[in-house]
């Protein structure tokens, strides 16, 4: 009785923070690092075709990457936002919980890594009502995926202006709320009746006040532009999710994912038919991004998502020198992000390089969201 209860294997979380161990004993663990969302996914059932993904992944951990400590792996990838908060009392905890220090791993250190953090639960949750198989049972019927890269560079070609992604958004936690009588289908006929290629729709309700729901009835008042799922994904679950709402096109957002996890996503969007808009908004995270192959669209925002500043050189900056030739070698197509308003912002990001936008706040403020477009680029572009 004394050995069995004086037995202590290591502790749980000195087990999971191994990467290599964690890709081991991942199955017996529920609360896991980010670093084995892949391998989670595998076991609860995402794989696609004949093709697995865990085949589609085998050799491409990087032999530096095993062995390391998975919070060493995101670290080393400049990654700062942490995808939970830590768990148990603080480093610092000597008594009682009135005495716990504030930010001491259990506190966000910005918006997004709260965004991040709700989210981690919010997802947990909507994984319990919705599993996995009867995602995919749904998806049997939603209509099939349309082209949304295809959709940009057709309107880039037509109008000899960036292609345009407009974006559906009630209210963000920078700018609060931009529209009081917001009617996402009304909103959303009035971009493509003005000429948006494509359309962005904010799914996050918390923060940005978003639907799947507002997705879904888009998609079902028959708006033919294709649709990107404006959302914090984190999981694989929410892609299956998002396309069963009708998503074209999901968001990775490169600040918030490891290397691994976007290579996974991606995969997992390949088999789905759906398009995946990587998000950047420094240099380390654009050479990050340009390393992995299969990236076809990069979205530079403009806006900090830890700050909230917003500086449109930004889009500029990661499209000079090299950077900007091995983006045209690989004939990725780049979407300049956030705070674009006139004409003159228009020229300006596409002088730079880009060849589509992706446009919110400027536009869903007009009374009519479709003539806003035309004073977006200083002309119609609906025909
Ligand atoms: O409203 P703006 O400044 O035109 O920005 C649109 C879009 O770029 C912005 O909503 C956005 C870009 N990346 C994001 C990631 C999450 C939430 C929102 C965003």
């Amino acid at each position: 009785m004394e050995g069995l209860l004086s037995f202590q294997p290591f502790p749980s979380s000195v087990i999971q923070r191994r990467l290599s161990t964690v890709y081991l004993h991942s199955r017996l663990s529920t609360s896991s690092s980010s670093s084995c969302a892949p391998l989670r996914a595998q076991q609860s059932g995402i794989t696609g075709g004949s093709e697995s993904v865990s085949s589609a992944l085998e050799g491409k951990v990087s032999e530096q990457e095993v062995g390391m400590y998975q919070d060493e792996v995101v670290a080393s990838q400049g990654i700062r936002i942490r995808r939970r908060p830590l768990t148990g009392p603080p480093l610092h905890y000597v008594g009682p919980f009135e005495f716990r220090l504030q930010n001491e791993g259990n506190t966000p250190r910005n918006i997004l890594e709260e965004i991040v953090w709700h989210k981690d639960k919010e997802v947990t949750q909507m994984k319990e009502k919705r599993p996995l198989y009867t995602l995919k049972k749904a998806l049997e019927n939603v209509s099939p995926p349309r082209d949304f890269i295809g959709a940009l560079r057709s309107a880039h070609q037509r109008t000899g202006l960036p292609g345009l992604i407009a974006e559906v958004k009630k209210a963000s936690p920078s700018r609060g709320i931009l529209r009081e009588d917001f009617d996402p289908v009304a909103i959303a006929q009035a971009y493509e009746k003005g000429g948006a290629a494509c359309l962005s729709v904010l799914t996050d309700e918390k923060y940005f006040k978003g639907s799947f729901e507002n997705l879904e009835a888009i998609r079902n008042a028959g708006v033919e532009c294709p649709l990107l799922c404006k959302e914090f994904i984190i999981e694989a679950w929410q892609i299956y999710y998002g396309r069963s709402k009708g998503a074209d096109a999901v968001l990775l957002i490169a600040s918030v994912l490891p290397d691994l996890d976007i290579k996974y996503m991606i995969k997992i969007c390949k088999i789905l038919g759906m398009a995946t808009l990587v998000e950047v908004h420094d240099e380390r995270e654009m050479d990050r991004v340009l390393a992995i192959e299969g990236v076809e669209l990069i979205g530079i925002n403009n806006r900090n998502l830890e700050t909230f500043e917003v500086d449109i050189g930004i889009t500029k900056r990661l499209l000079e020198g090299e950077r900007g030739e091995l983006i045209r070698q690989k004939d990725i197509l780049v979407v300049g992000e956030s705070g674009l308003f006139t004409p003159e912002d228009i020229a300006f990001v596409q002088e730079a390089g880009v060849k589509a936008v992706l446009v919110g706040e400027s536009l869903v403020k007009q009374s009519d969201p479709g003539q806003g477009i035309s004073a977006l680029f200083g002309r119609d572009i609906s025909s």
